[in-house]
């Protein structure tokens, strides 16, 4: 590893939970054309979440596969069996990361009028640690955060073919969002692998 590459030991996060920066697995090339692969083959869908116990249809379209349904925001939903390019990106996660993953949430933001509001991913399915990486292709986004107790926040800017990985009490503590962007005309697909423990 060079002087320059990102240390994934390095915490991006300043207290009560853990971000490691792979920096970018893929090439600017490489994460472009999983961007095409994927934006054509996966069967995308708006999202449904329940929000104050309101169904709500997102903007973005998601997709889940894994190996287990997955109770996830007031829903429970149905993974799409793994695909032969998700288990190659699977593969190339956990290769980077040294974890196991059995599910992933797949989001596709059309451009920057779509986002994702704050949130953790703590369902109790994640365990009480989640781990968690994120990979992105395409578009470069913000990805903030804001303590749920302190007056904290920070943020990151995830650019194609970066690979992050949450861990620790990261979802406990800090709410993370994708804030809009008017000035971001392009597309971005961002995959989160998780790992379920327990099946509904
Ligand atoms: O798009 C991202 O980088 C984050 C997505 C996210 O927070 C989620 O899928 O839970
Ligand atoms: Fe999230």
């Amino acid at each position: 590893m060079s002087l320059f590459e990102p240390i994934p030991a390095h915490n991006l996060i300043p207290q009560d939970g853990v971000i490691n920066d792979f920096g970018c697995v893929l090439d600017l090339q490489a994460a472009s054309q999983w961007f095409d692969t994927l934006n054509r083959l996966v069967p995308w869908q708006h999202d449904e979440v329940e929000i104050f116990g309101k169904r709500i249809v997102t903007a973005r379209k998601v997709a889940w596969y894994g190996d287990a349904p997955y109770f996830y925001s007031g829903v429970l939903k149905q993974p799409l069996p793994w695909s032969e390019a998700m288990l190659a990106l699977k593969a190339l996660v956990e290769q980077h990361t040294s974890h196991h993953f059995n599910s992933c949430l797949v989001n596709l933001y059309e451009n920057g009028s779509q986002g994702v509001g704050w949130h953790s991913d703590d369902e109790t399915t994640l365990g009480k640690a989640p781990i968690i990486a994120s990979l992105s292709l395409g578009a470069t986004r913000r990805f903030c955060f804001k303590h749920k107790i302190h007056a904290l926040k920070c943020e990151m800017a995830l650019e194609s073919g970066q690979l992050i990985l949450m861990q620790g009490d990261l979802q406990r503590y800090w709410l993370h969002a994708i804030p809009k962007a008017a000035q971001v005309h392009a597309a971005r697909i961002n995959l989160t692998f998780r790992q379920i423990h327990t099946v509904i």
